[in-house]
């Protein structure tokens, strides 16, 4: 399962210089987070893979498969950085509703949603109105919601924004179990909270890739006398200030 985006160029305006100018990138196996600076292009490389937003120049694949291509939606999910709660629906008709925009029939759409919200623990808010949630919660029905299909790939923007820490406690869980099922690449802020739980690092830094390798080799950029809970951000911090 090999996502791909080969020479990508993206800019927001014609006139502007492009937030991604010829990226490669390869997303490996497992559960990636991908850091960097406010501004760096982390939801502009995740909307690219997503295929919510095509690249003016270069490819997105997913074993070849372009992501136009009704299958990369089916097999690529995302969770956007902002969450809108659909008026009207409740959580789990959220939910469904994205498994029956993926392709998903009714009746196993609605059966998916009551397990992806069980997943996230938001099963007690399954008949909620979504607007009513808490902005946590409703950050919960969009992973919900990435769940809900059975995606091979997931595609998540800031997760855990603004979840209390029992919730990130929870998502973290669910990332566990994800681990062996599903190729993750999610955006954080949380350097601390998640970089030590995942198999790989991606550092974006005004759209260059400036590390991508095993959690192991991220952490290693971190002086050695740093205590072992703080290592992440040390290592965040050295490869921030050295020079490219
Ligand atoms: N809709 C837009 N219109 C114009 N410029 C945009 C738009 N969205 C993002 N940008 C610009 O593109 C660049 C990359 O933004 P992007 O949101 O991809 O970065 P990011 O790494 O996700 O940042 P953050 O950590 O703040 O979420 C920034 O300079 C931003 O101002």
């Amino acid at each position: 399962m090999t996502l791909e985006l080969h020479a990508c160029t993206y800019a927001y305006r014609p006139w502007t210089r492009p937030v991604l100018d010829g990226l490669d990138y390869r997303l490996p196996p497992g559960v990636t987070v991908l850091l960097g600076p406010n501004g760096a292009g982390k939801s502009t490389l995740l909307r690219l893979a997503a295929g919510v937003t095509r690249p003016r120049g270069g490819s997105v694949t997913l074993d070849g498969t372009p992501s136009g291509a009704r299958a990369y939606r089916r097999a690529v999910a995302w969770m956007p950085q902002q969450v809108t709660a659909m008026t009207a629906l409740t959580a789990r008709e959220q939910v469904a509703y994205t498994g029956w925009l993926k392709g998903m029939n009714r009746a196993d759409a609605w059966a998916a949603a009551a397990t992806a919200l069980v997943r996230v623990d938001l099963a007690g808010q399954a008949d909620t109105r979504a607007r009513r949630l808490s902005g946590g919660q409703l950050r919960r029905v969009g992973v919900a919601a990435a769940l809900v299909h059975g995606a091979r790939v997931l595609l998540l923007d800031e997760p855990t924004a603004g979840m209390d820490p029992r919730q990130r406690r929870v998502f973290r869980d669910v990332l566990a179990t994800l681990a062996n099922e599903v190729t993750v690449l999610l955006s954080t802020h949380d350097v601390a909270d998640l970089a030590e739980e995942s198999d790989q690092v991606t550092v974006l830094e005004t759209g260059r890739v400036r590390y991508t390798g095993s959690t192991e080799g991220f952490l290693a950029h971190a002086p050695a006398d740093v205590a072992p809970g703080r290592r992440a951000e040390a290592a965040y911090t050295a490869l921030s200030e050295s020079t490219a």
